[in-house]
């Protein structure tokens, strides 16, 4: 039998919703409007779009959003100051600074991000937030892998015992995952590329995360017979055209579940982007009002 296949669409709308009447309920109680910076360096074509996207749906979920356009040849402490003056800018709530930096700037990454205020780092790139996450404190958590676990949840499908396998250890979704499904009480394993019998031990998962930046990676012979397939992976196959790490058409006849590329998770990060932009404002609010 075919896998019931997990459209972002119908999820993100229902999170998006959600938010929207939060963020009208806040703003109505405060006065306050939330707003998000998004710092985007250079002219990537995909950046681009996202940061497109990004700006329209704040609109439609009545947060201000900036856009800070800054040259490919800006230095290093010309974007520190934009951060800076951001991060003292009471009308900002949260800051995105867009990745990939051009390469030119990919040595200070690090040391950019963590330059964003905290209270502020609606990515939770921040090693605060990381901290905070890993030990079960609250935090802005990276939207990524927060759109998977909130997916799981409204799909009515439980992580309690479960074995679940996240193929990649990045910063940005493989570690925060581990992270998410640890808290949700799952058996969490996380493998990468010096991983032996990699093919076994995702056989042994009931929840399969593939987050490692490869066409499909993912095959059938890796699939537990109805196993939950989230498919993290976004890869540019054309100026145009996207796809996962997964092998969709054959995964989908073994497993229960599986997320479409596109249409899967990635809209679910965008609802969460807002969602943490909420999360930071009122944050914020509270802190000043002690
Ligand atoms: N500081 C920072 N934070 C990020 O969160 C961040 C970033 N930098 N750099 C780039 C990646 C990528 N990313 C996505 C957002 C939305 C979709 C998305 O909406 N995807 C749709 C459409 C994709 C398409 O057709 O191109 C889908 O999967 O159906 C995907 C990917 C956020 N990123
Ligand atoms: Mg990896």
């Amino acid at each position: 039998m075919s896998a019931t296949i997990l459209w972002g669409k119908t999820y993100a709308k229902k999170l998006k919703d959600e938010t929207k009447e939060k963020i009208a309920e806040f703003t109505e109680k405060t006065g306050i409007t939330p707003g998000l910076a998004v710092i985007i360096v250079g002219e990537d074509p995909a950046s681009q779009v996202y940061v497109r996207n990004k700006h329209t749906t704040c609109a439609e979920m009545g947060i201000n959003s900036q856009v800070i356009e800054l040259v490919p040849t800006i230095s290093k402490d010309e974007l520190i100051a934009t951060i800076e003056n951001l991060n003292n800018d009471s009308n900002i709530h949260g800051i995105l600074l867009q990745l990939p930096l051009p390469k030119a700037l990919h040595k200070y990454e690090n040391e950019l991000l963590y330059r964003i205020n905290p209270l502020k780092d609606v990515d939770g790139f921040h090693p605060v937030n990381a901290g905070r996450l890993s030990i079960g404190e609250k935090c802005m958590v990276p939207c990524t892998p927060l759109g998977c676990i909130k997916m799981l949840e409204l799909a009515g499908i439980s992580l309690d015992g479960k074995n679940a396998v996240i193929i990649g250890r990045s910063n940005i979704v493989g570690k925060p995952m581990a992270n998410l499904l640890l808290a949700k009480n799952a058996t969490v394993t996380v493998c990468h590329s010096h991983t032996r019998n990699l093919q076994q031990i995702a056989a042994t998962a009931d929840i399969l995360v593939a987050a490692v930046g490869k066409p499909n990676f993912v095959t059938a012979d890796m699939i537990k017979p109805g196993a939950v397939v989230i498919d993290v992976g976004i890869n540019r196959i054309a100026p145009k055209k996207i796809t996962g790490d997964v092998d969709f058409t054959t995964v989908k006849e073994k497993a229960g579940f599986i997320t479409p590329v596109p249409g899967g998770v990635g809209l679910l990060t965008i609802a969460m982007l807002m969602h943490n932009t909420l999360e930071a404002a009122m944050l914020q609010q509270t802190q000043q009002n002690r």
